[in-house]
């Protein structure tokens, strides 16, 4: 637990007007991570967030940060966690850097003598070294985002918090960022960034936490997540093998092995779950050996299998799901494309 950088247990948000936004979750960001946490548009994720950094009350359940509880450790630990949430308290009428400027003043726990090398530093971080002294207000709505990030980085930070940090920029202003996340994974920062844009965010993270209607529905390392749903075995075999194709499928356990209808050229394409949602997984994609295997048959022993039992097999393959498709299956529901 406390090699978690964040861990709830049973957090939960009940509104005044009676909605649950965020119903018992179980949050785990292990130390190093970059967590994906990810969701449709009102699934729970900023309210989540806002409850992780002490800015909205849980109506039950806990927060541990760097393994400390919160909000009892809030002045001990919020000094080491930079956070991006919606509405950061920037001043209209003063410029980017004179915001930061006065941010990094109330700061009690950061240092006056550098403040200048780390401000000038942050702004060059978010790309807004040349737009630093222009107003706030005249600021366009991914200038602002970038400010906030700024203002996340005025100083090292074991861990960081980003809601949506994406929101507003276009995508040149979205690769930056995508590579600002991986540059401070890669010098030691726990992230955890939540987006309700998945290909934003994919190719980035390391873990991912699954938000839909105020439920974590799932969570793991990427690799797991798209793993455990189920790799699908795909063959094409000529139409007259089908249906022992099919009954060899099944032999071998893969009960829900069904053909579609015959192709054109004469061929069927059949296909079956290697893997249980509950894990019991074939492993054997791409690896020479097979791979890790549950307890159903590796992907060899179906061709050889198909092969003795006289059907003659055109192509086999294995796929996985996308990150996606594992979403959609969860929730049924797709993420936006923009918002
Ligand atoms: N202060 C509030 N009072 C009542 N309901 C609220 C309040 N804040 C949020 N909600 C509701 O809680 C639900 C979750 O909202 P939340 O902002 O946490 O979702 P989200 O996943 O961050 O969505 P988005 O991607 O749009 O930011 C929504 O239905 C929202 O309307």
């Amino acid at each position: 637990m406390s090699d978690d950088a964040i861990r709830t247990r049973g957090l939960t948000k009940r509104f005044r007007t009676g909605q649950v936004a965020v119903d018992g979750i179980d949050l785990a960001v292990p130390r190093g991570a970059v967590y994906g946490f990810l969701g449709p548009n009102g699934s729970g994720k900023t309210t989540t967030i806002r409850m992780l950094l002490g800015l909205v009350a849980p109506t039950a359940g806990q927060v541990h940060l760097l393994g400390e509880p919160m909000p009892q450790a809030a002045a001990r630990v919020l000094p080491r966690v930079g956070a991006l949430v919606e509405g950061p308290a920037f001043q209209p009428y003063l410029s980017g850097r004179a915001n930061l400027v006065r941010l990094d003043a109330v700061d009690a726990s950061a240092d006056p003598r550098t403040s200048r090398a780390r401000i000038d530093g942050a702004l060059d971080r978010v790309g807004l070294g040349a737009a630093a002294d222009k107003r706030y207000r005249q600021y366009s709505l991914g200038m602002k985002q970038r400010l906030g990030l700024a203002a996340a980085l005025l100083r090292p930070r074991d861990l960081l918090v980003l809601d949506e940090p994406t929101n507003g920029l276009d995508p040149q202003g979205t690769r930056e960022v995508r590579h600002l996340v991986r540059e401070l994974s890669d010098a030691g920062t726990t992230v955890l960034v939540s987006s309700h844009l998945l290909a934003e965010i994919e190719q980035v993270c390391t873990h991912v936490g699954i938000m839909g209607h105020g439920r974590l529905l799932l969570q793991g390392t990427r690799a797991e997540l798209t793993a455990r749903r189920g790799a699908r075995v795909v063959l094409r075999v000529p139409a007259a093998d089908a249906d022992a194709a099919v009954a060899e499928l099944r032999r071998l356990g893969l009960t829900d092995a069904a053909g579609e209808r015959p192709a054109a050229d004469g061929t069927v394409t059949v296909t079956a779950a290697l893997a249980d949602d509950d894990g019991t997984q074939v492993d054997g994609a791409g690896a020479p050996d097979g791979g890790a295997h549950g307890a159903g048959p590796r992907p060899q022993d179906v061709a050889a299998a198909l092969v003795r039992a006289g059907v003659g097999l055109l192509a086999l393959d294995v796929r996985r799901p996308s990150l996606e498709q594992v979403f959609v299956e969860l929730t049924g529901e797709g993420f936006d494309v923009a918002r």
